[in-house]
């Protein structure tokens, strides 16, 4: 964002003070709207860092002023650059320090705007600024973060913040131009409250801002089914375990089916069959003992997708995992059991390229051990599809889907697109049995992933609260009709 600020400062097309002013007056409009029923004027506390989040602070105090509300400035330090400084200059009332700050204060006021950092944030922050935040919390007054909670990483959406953080979301967060990662990632998902953006003039053609990382999309068009026989629709292959494990695979398998794949089969070892019998119609069974059997299943180039690690069982996954191979290896989604195998037998070499692996943080972190630390979601899901050359998908309310090129795609299911009822056992076998589906039906592992997430949070939206994984395949058709499909 800062880059794209730069930018359009340097061709002209705004200066630092007019974006300011714009992104300051924006706040307080932002305020308006979302609370109809807050009083006019009301009385506001402006915490106010050095940087230009500050200087947005002094805007807002200034604009607050001149609409009659009773306004208090606290600094954490003095303005720092010059566009800040000269909008403190242009406030021209008191200023005190954090120090301060208490609780009659606090209590007395409506709404405290946070300003004190937004995406300058360059290290942890002092328990002093937390201590704010939380104070305004507790002291019961609407919490307004200016561009970013403080203490929110930007780009991480990590707190950076030793010792302590606020324990509930913003009231609101007003941010500039476009939303941040930091929004939507890790605890800036759960912690920015609801985020309105507040378009300051930057033009069009910079609204995708920070690179690379874009919302996940759908193509309508392409959900739709064409004509043909089943067959032409793809044949996918649920790999199951043993007796009395059969019901993650069969989730899966639904999930297959309904998403639009012509045949899905679940294989499973002869001592399941018979559970597995009673439990599926339009699911079809066959006997798959272990690695060889699947090899000989593979020779029918009709099966285009395989789904491994639902309910699998870790030793039967990397035996399965070994038998993948050949001139003609299927497509391929790697998920619980098969992701947990990945820590004793290597990715088949087949799969590169032609594969969806679909971990949850707990799995990524067995797998990729090294990159469980790194503190940005996206370099570490990035990292690891470049290693393995294959789609990394990793689950969250902040899904995100890599390529092994670096393209990367966040669904993030916040705000409007909540979807916290899918936090059930079972629901990731049915996110991994329709991810399987997309690609029997053909589609490339990146758009299968990227669509499979969407339908996925858009099932457990139209099914509503008490959702359980069952729900999810069947909830799937009434997704498509408010498609249009
Ligand atoms: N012209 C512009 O560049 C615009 C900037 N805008 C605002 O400017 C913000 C970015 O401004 P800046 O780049 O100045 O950054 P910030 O204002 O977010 O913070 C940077 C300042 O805080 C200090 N700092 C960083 N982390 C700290 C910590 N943990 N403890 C103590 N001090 C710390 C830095 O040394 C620096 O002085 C945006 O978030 C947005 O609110 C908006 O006004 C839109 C226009
Ligand atoms: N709070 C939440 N909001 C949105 N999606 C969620 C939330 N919690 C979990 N999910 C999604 O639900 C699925 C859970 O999958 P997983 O952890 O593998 O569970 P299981 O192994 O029981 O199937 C993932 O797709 C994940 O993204
Ligand atoms: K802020």
């Amino acid at each position: 964002m800062r880059g794209v600020e730069a930018a359009a400062i340097a061709a002209g097309k705004a200066d630092g003070l007019a974006l300011m002013e714009r992104a300051g007056r924006g706040v307080v409009e932002a305020v308006r709207a979302h609370w109809p029923d807050l009083a006019w004027p009301f009385r506001a506390v402006v915490l106010c860092g050095p940087g230009n989040n500050g200087g947005d602070g002094y805007v807002i105090a200034r604009v607050l002023r001149e609409a009659g509300c009773a306004v208090e400035v606290y600094a954490l330090a003095p303005a720092a650059t010059p566009d800040a400084a000269e909008m403190a200059a242009r406030w021209g009332g008191g200023v005190a320090g954090f120090g301060a700050l208490g609780w009659e204060a606090m209590r007395a006021t409506d709404v405290v705007f946070d300003a004190v950092f937004g995406t300058g944030l360059a290290r942890d922050i002092a328990p002093g600024v937390w201590g704010a935040l939380v104070m305004a919390q507790e002291a019961g007054a609407r919490l307004v973060a200016v561009d970013m909670l403080s203490g929110l990483d930007a780009d991480t959406g990590a707190v950076r913040a030793a010792g302590g953080f606020v324990d509930h979301p913003a009231g609101l967060t007003v941010t500039f131009q476009a939303e941040k990662l930091g929004h939507h990632l890790a605890a800036g998902g759960e912690l920015s409250g609801p985020v309105v953006v507040v378009d300051i003039g930057l033009g069009a053609e910079l609204e995708v801002v920070d690179g690379a990382v874009e919302a996940a999309e759908i193509s309508v068009e392409r959900l739709r089914k064409g004509g043909g026989h089943k067959f032409d629709h793809g044949h996918a292959l649920v790999l199951a375990g043993g007796a009395g494990r059969g019901g993650a695979a069969r989730l899966a398998a639904y999930g297959a089916l309904r998403v639009g794949a012509g045949l899905v089969t679940v294989g499973c070892p002869a001592e399941a069959l018979g559970e597995n019998a009673a439990r599926l119609d339009a699911v079809m069974l066959r006997v798959i003992e272990d690695g060889v059997a699947l090899r000989e299943a593979l020779v029918d180039r009709r099966i285009r997708a395989l789904c491994m690690g639902p309910g699998l069982g870790v030793e039967r996954a990397a035996g399965m995992l070994g038998a993948v191979g050949g001139d003609h290896p299927p497509y391929a989604v790697l998920d619980a059991d098969a992701l947990t195998a990945l820590t004793t037998v290597p990715f088949p070499a087949a799969l590169r390229g032609r594969a969806v692996l679909t971990p949850h943080s707990g799995e990524f972190a067995r797998v990729w051990p090294d990159l469980a630390g790194v503190a940005s979601k996206v370099e570490a899901v990035r990292a690891a599809a470049a290693r393995v050359g294959a789609v990394v998908l990793l689950k969250g309310a902040d899904t995100l889907v890599a390529h092994p090129d670096g393209r990367c795609v966040l669904h993030s299911a916040r705000g409007a697109m909540a979807a916290p009822w899918l936090a059930t056992a079972g629901s990731g076998d049915v996110l991994a049995g329709i991810i399987t589906g997309l690609l029997a039906r053909g589609w490339s592992p990146f758009e299968a992933a990227e669509t499979g997430a969407w339908l996925h949070a858009a099932a457990a939206r139209r099914f509503g609260a008490g959702l359980i994984a069952e729900d999810l395949p069947e909830a799937l058709p009434g997704v498509f009709r408010d498609l249009g499909l």
